[in-house]
Order: C-alpha cells, then structure tokens, then sequence
C-alpha cells in the first residue's frame, strides 16, 4: 500500500486569554506524526479534548499548525492550492448544522462540483447519490425533510462528490443512534473500497472496532501508541490505551467503571513527561521527566514501559 497522508512532527499551541491583557499557552497537540495509506481507514481516538479535532482542522487547513508539516502524496498541503479542496474533504458530527436548510439536497451534493467547474453535474449527483446509497427520489427535498441518517449521507455524499482521495470524519456518527451509526460507519469501508481513505476521529472505541485498519490513539495531545487494529485492540500496551479499553461504556451504566480520568490533567506542567503519568497504574519517576517513544514494526508505544 503507498502512503497518502503525511503528518511530522504536528503541535498546535493556541494562545488562551486569563483576563485582560493575559494570555497562557496551551498546548493542543504535541509532536504528532502518523501516516494514512490509500484505502485505508485510520482512526484517531481519545477522550474529548485530546486534540483529535484540532488534528482534523489541522489537515483540513481550517488551522495553522504551529510545528510540523502535512504532505499529501509527498506535497506539502501548504503550496496546493484549490486542488487541495478536491482531494480532501469533511464530515462533521452534525449534518443538520453543516447543510444549508434552504438548498435542496441536489444542490448541496452539487455544490463542490459547482466550485471545480466539474461538468456533468446531474450525472455525478446521482452517481455519489447512490454510492451512499441516498435514494434518488430524496434529492428534490431540503435537509428538515430527511432523517439524521439520510442527512449525514447526504454529507458524505457531498464530500465523496469530487472523489476525494481522503475524507476526514470527525465524529461522523455520534448524533445518530446505534443501527443508523453502524449503517453509516459501514459506508466509510465500502468508499475504502473504492480507493477513498478516511481519517475517523472518534471517542467511540466501537467505532474503531467496527471499521479501522489502523489505530491511534491520543492522549492530551499525544499520539500515546499506534498500531494496527488488531495489535491495539487485542494486544494493547499502553496503559492508558488498557484504560480506555476497560472503560468502553458497557451496555448498562451500572457495569461502567468509575470515571477517573480528571480534566485537571490537562495541564501543560508536565512538559518533557508524560500527560499521562498522575493517572498511571505503573508510572515510573523517570515519566515524571521524560517519555520514550519506541516504534516498531510500524507499531508506536509512547511510554517508558518499553
Ligand atoms: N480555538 C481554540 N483556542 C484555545 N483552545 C482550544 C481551541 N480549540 C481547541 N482548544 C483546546 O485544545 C484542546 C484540544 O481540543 P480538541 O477540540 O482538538 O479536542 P477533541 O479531542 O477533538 O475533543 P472534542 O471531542 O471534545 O472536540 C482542548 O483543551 C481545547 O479546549
């Protein structure tokens, strides 16, 4: 499989306002870099607020990174122009708020074609229409007239319109509910299919299972470990990737284990060491200070374990 997507060395630290005239850095994203091969479907998943997000945004050029750099196709996505638009595109967690109440559905898949100057407009609506599996007779309506599924197909349809070479989805699934989510996480493996990757950002580690090949997984704005599917969800060697495992929320709320991850550990004391280490099961002194990256076989573990 060759590479598509680039990310080196990605921090983000956005500049936060204490009061008049006093601002704090914070840092969002650390060091981050991962690779996504073509039709692959690649999953960032971390608890809300650990920078998947700001990663996606990043990618998206909706944000400047303040370190690092993002290569598609081994160019740098900061010299492409409008191509860029064509070969990455984006699906939020809410369709309702992401389409125009007052266009038809055809004209909002339309919309991007419109923008490239791509001619046999009707044609290719129909033709992605179908891809997600959208039924023809629902392009005449506007977004209020369609359910929270058929809305976020229409999304999806949108933004495979130009056959992008990546879709970011950011969240893609988490206003629906559970058949609907899986029907659309399963159109993300059939678009692989057809060569179109996808960065999956999620908390919800069933999506992960359902339709990632790989894996990785964000702690306080670092890529803590990262591997195939299979070695992370079978074999996990992080503990914070064992915490969230063990925390997958079970079917009842009775069967859930205590919350114990603190939103004060989001605190940007900890520089050189690991976010990670107050909450720790078998922190170290050493992670107080420092924390090693170990890569092997493709497979990343940001922890002084190994
Ligand atoms: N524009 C901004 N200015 C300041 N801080 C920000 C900004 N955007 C995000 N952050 C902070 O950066 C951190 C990462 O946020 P981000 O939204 O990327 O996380 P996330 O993992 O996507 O969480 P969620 O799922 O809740 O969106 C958080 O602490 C957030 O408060």
């Amino acid at each position: 499989m060759s590479k598509l997507l680039e990310v080196s060395s990605l921090s983000k630290v956005y500049k936060v306002s204490r009061g008049l005239f006093r601002w704090v850095a914070h840092t969002a994203v650390k060091g981050v870099s991962f690779s996504i091969n073509e039709s692959e479907v690649f999953a960032l998943v971390g608890e809300s607020g650990s920078g998947k997000t700001t990663i996606g945004k990043i990618i998206l050029r909706l944000e400047k990174p303040t370190e690092g750099s993002i290569k598609i196709k081994g160019i740098d996505i900061t010299k492409m122009g409008k191509e860029y638009t064509r070969r990455v595109s984006a699906v939020f967690q809410d369709p309702f708020s992401s389409l125009n109440p007052y266009m038809k559905v055809r004209h909002i898949i339309e919309e991007p074609l419109v923008v490239h100057h791509i001619k046999d407009r009707e044609k290719r609506v129909k033709e992605v229409a179908h891809m997600v599996r959208l039924p023809e007779s629902l392009l005449d309506r506007k977004p209020q007239h369609l359910s929270g599924g058929q809305r976020q197909r229409v999304a999806i349809a949108r933004a495979v319109s130009l056959f992008p070479d990546l879709i970011v989805a950011d969240e893609p699934t988490a206003s629906l509910d559970a058949t609907v989510r899986k029907e659309i996480l399963d159109l993300f493996v059939e678009l692989k299919n057809t060569g179109i990757s996808t960065l999956l950002i999620t908390h919800d580690i069933r999506a992960v299972e359902r339709i990632a090949d790989t894996v990785g997984v964000i702690y306080a704005g670092r890529l803590m470990e990262m591997g195939s599917k299979d070695q992370l969800l079978k074999d996990p060697k992080h503990p914070y990737t064992k915490y969230l495992l063990e925390n997958v929320p079970a079917k009842h709320p009775k069967h859930r284990k205590a919350d114990v991850i603190q939103k004060e550990v989001y605190k940007d004391e900890y520089h050189e060491g690991c976010p990670f280490y107050w909450l720790c099961p078998e922190r170290m002194e050493v992670c107080k200070e420092s924390i090693r990256e170990v890569l092997s076989n493709g497979r990343l573990v940001t922890c002084n374990l190994y």
